[in-house]
């Protein structure tokens, strides 16, 4: 079931009119829906019912307080990837047993709040990292849980921007060295290594690459056991994909990738952890924008929206394909072709290219569809926008989670030194 649907041709977010939240927060803004993100969760976590698995959520894909409550208290974890993540999902209420922190780049400062929280386990990325953690751990009088993130050389077949599994990309362990690094942490006194990670990439969208790479890990866990090392627990990342555009073949559903992850785990007796973000969350936000000027230049016409590439930067970045819908249908089935562009003066600050679209005029609202997950996230304040509001739907009733920035705050972040003001 869709949370997103028309009602007497208006668009709603579960119970409530989109129009109704944007007369009172204004555009741009993120609508997100509670039952949407719950849905999820449960399709992901019902996926491996009856197996030890633990469900931690990338923080790094929608950080909104409420929406980390919310899966909070279907009894997710939580993957992060800095000290400010870890921060709001303890804020939220998962207990640290829940959290693994990720992330090539871990301070000793990020490392000791970790130790100190008692997180589940710190996902290692390279010796330098490990050493590291061993010397703050020592520090505390702790001994730190640890996973090595091992880098399979596996194509993701995903955006190259999103690939992390391939060995010229930053992140884990070459392959060839996890023997080296498992036996280098036996010595260590202050950490304890009884996990394996990988993830290959965001949005994949099909099931192969994550075989190849599960596969890989399985073996290595045999190897490592083979050799006395007592390997308990598995994380198998995220970056299952999901649907962006209607009508183009869904990639595989949690189901099948559920199916697929205990055919190549079996037997293994491993606790697994999975770290799924944008399946959560990315089909349960949209995008509010107004239309502010149509314009036509030789051919082509545009569509200029109050939104822009710093409140969502997918399309910039990654050529990102989202759905654009109008949050009144029109009666007229008549389309345009149009781009839909946003105010920032880049030429990349455009959101569909040649895109067949009801006809809008300004004033009228659309909604960027699937930008829940590295939506708010990635926003700035480019052109000096402040960022946006976010606001969580719940049944019939919805809340702001995120103010608008006031431009007032906006511009006394900066400050001129006294050379200059005398
Ligand atoms: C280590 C790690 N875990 C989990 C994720 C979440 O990925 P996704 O949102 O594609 O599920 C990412 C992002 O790619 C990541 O880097
Ligand atoms: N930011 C990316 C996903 C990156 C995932 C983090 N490793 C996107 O919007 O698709």
């Amino acid at each position: 079931m869709d949370h997103f649907h028309y009602k007497n041709s208006e668009l709603s977010c579960e119970d409530v009119a989109v129009s109704d939240i944007v007369a009172s927060v204004g555009t741009p803004v993120y609508i997100y829906s509670t039952a949407t993100i719950v849905r999820h969760y449960r399709v992901f976590a019902d996926a491996f019912k009856g197996l030890d698995a633990l469900v931690c959520f990338a923080v790094k894909a929608n950080s909104n307080q409420a929406v980390l409550a919310t899966l909070a208290r279907e009894g997710a974890g939580a993957d992060v990837v800095s000290e400010g993540e870890l921060l709001r999902a303890l804020k939220a209420g998962i207990p640290a047993d829940k959290i693994v922190f990720s992330g090539v780049g871990k301070t000793p400062r990020e490392m000791a709040l970790g130790l100190k929280a008692g997180i589940k386990q710190f996902n290692i990325e390279s010796e330098a990292e490990l050493e590291a953690l061993n010397t703050v751990a020592g520090e505390m009088g702790l001994v730190a849980p640890v996973s090595v993130r091992v880098n399979p050389d596996v194509d993701a077949k995903t955006h190259a921007k999103i690939s992390t599994g391939k060995s010229e990309n930053k992140f884990g362990i070459p392959w060839n060295r996890a023997h080296s690094i498992y036996a280098r942490i036996k010595a260590l006194p202050h950490v304890n290594g009884k996990g394996i990670d990988v993830h290959i990439g965001s949005q994949l969208t099909e099931l192969e690459p994550f075989k190849l790479a599960f596969t890989k890990v399985v073996e290595l866990v045999k190897e490592l056991r083979a050799k006395g090392h007592d390997i308990t627990h598995i994380d198998l990342g995220g970056g299952l994909g999901i649907p962006y555009e209607l009508g183009k073949e869904a990639p595989p559903s949690p189901d099948a990738y559920g199916k697929m992850a205990r055919e190549v785990l079996a037997g293994i007796d491993c606790s697994l952890i999975f770290e799924p973000g944008r399946l959560i969350v990315g089909n349960a936000g949209i995008l509010v924008s107004e239309m502010v000027y149509e314009k036509t230049s030789g051919n082509k016409g545009f569509y200029i929206i109050d939104a822009a590439m710093n409140d969502l930067i997918r399309p910039a970045m990654y050529d990102a394909y989202h759905d654009i819908i109008p949050v009144s249908l029109a009666e007229t089935q008549d389309k345009v072709s149009v781009d839909f562009v946003g105010p920032i003066c880049e030429s990349s600050d455009v959101f569909a290219k040649d895109r067949l679209t009801a006809p809008l005029k300004a004033g009228d609202l659309i909604a960027i569809k699937s930008a829940g997950a590295y939506g708010a996230v990635m926003s700035g304040t480019y052109n000096t926008r402040p960022l946006i509001a976010e606001v969580m739907v719940n049944g019939s009733d919805y809340a702001v989670v995120r103010k608008r920035q006031s431009l007032e705050e906006l511009l006394s972040l900066d400050s001129v030194p006294d050379w200059l003001t005398d």
